[in-house]
């Protein structure tokens, strides 16, 4: 199982600087990791950044953030650093300033290779700054930041140098009232010891839930395996049945009378069916809050 951990965190936050310390670390400890990063706009600024730090694998979305610019990019992207580079152990996924933590993880989470990677979480990037003038931003953007806060795993509150002691401390009391089960960690220009996001994410892990588990994470995935075909019918009123938590799921289910298993799409209520040329693996990934208890009960 490759290691899959996802950095979120408002435009110009410390994601970048976060990521490069990140590989460093890494690579001083012998792991070979590798970069998926996407950036708004046409210029991948970034990536030269990464790419100058070494021989990272790095793969790019150019041309928008990681949610609007289709799951499926995304895919193909992991699925072509999966092929062309052998022996990586740790996927470093830089989102967009703009994604939403739920898009970005349904993004990277497919039931393709849901048997190889294993999403490990979420870090936050917070800005310490941006975070004292938050009602500057318009509502979009400001309940957007308040989003990544919310389901991250571990918030870095970065630029820490640029605020006060008591602004530092006020922040991180209003960080922890949206979220009460992540660490906080104040840094300044990124620098998080990698081993400590290592440790904290890997707490409660368990062969089921190959995304993120633990009771007390705010986001967290499923895999539902479909032994036999099934009904649409069946598969819908089970999809209406389901706590409002469940945000997004996608997958291939096998359909009685259909040659190959069906993509299908679940977001905002919204259920969507599209034919398969060729035979996908049947299962079905699930992202939400509170979703353990979720079963297929043929
Ligand atoms: N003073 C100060 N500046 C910082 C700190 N962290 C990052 N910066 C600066 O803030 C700017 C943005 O940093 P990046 O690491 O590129 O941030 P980002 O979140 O990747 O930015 P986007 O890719 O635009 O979303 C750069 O000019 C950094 O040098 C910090 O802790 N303190």
């Amino acid at each position: 199982m490759i290691d899959v951990y996802l950095y979120s965190g408002f435009l110009g936050s410390g994601k970048t600087s976060l990521l490069l310390n990140s590989i460093a670390q890494l690579k001083a400890a012998g792991k070979k990791p590798a970069v998926l990063m996407n950036e708004f706009g046409e210029l991948p600024v970034d990536s030269d950044s990464v790419s100058a730090s070494g021989d990272v694998p790095l793969k790019e979305l150019l041309s928008g953030c990681i949610c609007c610019t289709g799951s499926e990019k995304t895919e193909a992207q992991l699925q072509a650093l999966l092929e062309d580079y052998e022996g990586i152990d740790v996927i470093l996924i830089e989102t967009t300033g703009a994604a939403h933590p739920v898009e970005a993880l349904d993004a990277v989470y497919s039931p393709l290779f849901a048997d190889r990677l294993q999403v490990k979480g979420i870090v936050t990037v917070a800005d310490a700054p941006r975070w004292l003038n938050r009602e500057e931003l318009s509502p979009r953007i400001h309940s957007l930041m308040l989003e990544q806060i919310r389901h991250a795993h571990i918030i870095a509150l970065n630029k820490s140098d640029l605020v006060t002691d008591s602004q530092l401390a006020t922040i991180s009391m209003e960080l922890a009232n949206l979220n009460t089960s992540a660490p906080i960690v104040q840094t300044v220009k990124g620098k998080l010891d990698f081993s400590f996001i290592e440790k904290t994410l890997s707490a409660e892990k368990s062969a089921q839930q190959p995304i993120i588990s633990g009771k007390n994470l705010p986001l967290s995935s499923k895999v539902i395996l479909f032994l036999n075909p099934v009904k649409k019918e069946d598969v819908e009123s089970w999809t209406a049945s389901l706590p409002d938590t469940v945000y997004r799921m996608k997958g291939y289910i096998p359909i009685e009378g259909v040659k190959n298993p069906m993509l299908f799409q679940y977001a905002y209520g919204m259920v969507n069916w599209m034919p398969e040329y060729v035979k996908m693996p049947e299962r079905l990934v699930v992202i939400g809050e509170g979703i353990e208890q979720i079963e297929w009960i043929d």
